[in-house]
């Protein structure tokens, strides 16, 4: 299977170059202040390979939707990429206007800028094909000053949108660091052969997302090791009275209903590599974290906020026996200490091991900085939501095969 073309392939190819590149800088906003997270650092190395290179970096990036209170301008963003890449990042107030046009043109050697939310200009979301969207007005327009473009927006790859697939049919186009990466470590569920056992923690609270990706790729994992509102909800499927509703909360009658008979089918199928929580743990009466063992439950009356201690010992030494560990969802609610003993439990016991491992989703990811984890101990933790669901399936993602099917050198 052809790749796509990387940074090692454009460096050779181009010196000074104008290079459009496309990032996803689409951040948590509170109270109008755009949050830092690891997008901005991961994304400031390409920025930084191609600006210290010489070339003249032009970002586009997106943030929120129409209409949602997180659609907004980019200003603040190029303040904080600046920050990491330790250089000055010129917001321009435009995407593709005469303003836009004019800073690329004149932009110098080695500088770098990043112009207006790309979803501000309307051909962005237009529901088109991409050979159709690389005849829009967005992509003519920015194309025509600019000698290539890479894509870096890994996370956004799922999305068919004319900044993310229109570009590769007018420019020598190539992925940046940030999308080789992604791409390498997300896809080994789905492309590699591990000789080991492959193990999949999975918990969070889009259970609906996770129980498809156990449905799918079955076959490729050895052990399931359950938490969160989808462990709660397999084990009402395992005829346990928990995973329902009590209390105001909304995330599991509703999420039951729409994939009840998925639940069971992957239970069925796949009950011996399923590992369900033999324990939970919920908020005591003074506020302590309190356990209770599964049998010891006869109707659910408080929220289970955490897998309990042994259930958490059973997948410390399923993780230990692994060769390759993949986590997609947290197993508690790690952001109140209490609760946080099953996330923090399995990704010390990845971090203990030398298995190929990959920590995705954005909330579970935040869980390594929080407890003082290194991420140098884990093969890759991704920034990708939408996307590493799609890759753990071996779903393709529309950016990624545009840049391949429009690789310069093939
Ligand atoms: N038992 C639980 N009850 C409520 N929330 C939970 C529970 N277990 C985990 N969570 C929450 O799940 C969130 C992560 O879920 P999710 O958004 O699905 O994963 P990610 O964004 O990391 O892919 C965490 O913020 C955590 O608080
Ligand atoms: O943050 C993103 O996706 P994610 O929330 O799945 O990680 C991407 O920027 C895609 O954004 P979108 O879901 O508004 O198209």
């Amino acid at each position: 299977m052809v790749s796509f073309a990387t940074l090692d392939a454009f460096s050779e190819r181009f010196s000074e170059a104008r290079v459009l590149v496309r990032l996803d800088l689409n951040s948590p906003i509170e109270d109008g202040t755009v949050q830092d997270n690891r997008r901005f650092e991961r994304h400031a190395r390409t920025v930084s390979e191609l600006a210290d290179a010489g070339h003249r970096v032009i970002c586009l990036a997106h943030q929120g939707r129409p209409g949602r209170d997180d659609f907004t301008h980019l200003d603040q963003h190029a303040a904080v990429l600046g920050d990491h890449i330790d250089r000055p990042v010129r917001y321009v107030e435009d995407v593709c206007g005469s303003a836009a046009i004019e800073a690329i043109e004149d932009a110098d050697a080695g500088e770098v800028l990043l112009l207006d939310n790309v979803r501000m200009a309307e051909d962005e979301l237009a529901d088109c094909e991409p050979a159709e969207h690389a005849t829009s007005r967005l992509v003519r327009r920015l194309a025509e000053p600019a000698d290539a473009y890479v894509n870096d927006a890994y996370s956004a790859a799922h999305r068919g949108h004319a900044s993310l697939v229109g570009f590769p049919f007018v420019l020598p186009s190539y992925a940046g660091r940030v999308m080789e990466t992604e791409y390498e470590a997300n896809s080994a569920i789905a492309s590699r052969e591990f000789e080991g056992d492959v193990t999949m923690a999975v918990g969070g609270t889009k259970a609906t997302d996770v129980i498809h990706v156990m449905d799918a790729i079955g076959d490729k994992v050895d052990s399931f090791c359950l938490g969160g509102i989808a462990g709660e909800l397999f084990l009402r499927a395992a005829g346990h009275p928990v995973g329902e509703d009590v209390g105001g909360s909304d995330r599991f009658d509703e999420q039951w209903a729409r994939n009840e008979e998925l639940i069971r089918s992957v239970l069925e199928d796949r009950g011996d590599q399923i590992h369900l929580p033999v324990d939970l743990a919920y908020e005591g009466t003074y506020g302590e974290r309190a356990e209770v063992e599964l049998w010891e439950v006869d109707q659910k009356r408080t929220a289970f906020l955490d897998v309990g201690s042994e259930s958490i010992d059973a997948y410390r030494d399923i993780v230990a026996d692994s060769e390759a560990v993949f986590v997609k969802g947290a197993l508690g609610v790690f952001e109140d200490e209490r609760f946080a003993d099953g996330t923090v439990g399995v990704l010390e016991a990845i971090a203990d091991t030398d298995c190929f491992s990959v920590v995705g989703g954005g909330d579970t990811s935040r869980a390594i900085e929080m407890y003082g984890l290194a991420e140098a101990d884990f093969s890759h933790v991704s920034i990708a939501g939408g996307a590493y669901i799609r890759a753990l399936t071996g779903e393709p993602l529309i950016a990624v095969e545009t840049l391949r099917e429009h690789r310069p050198d093939a």
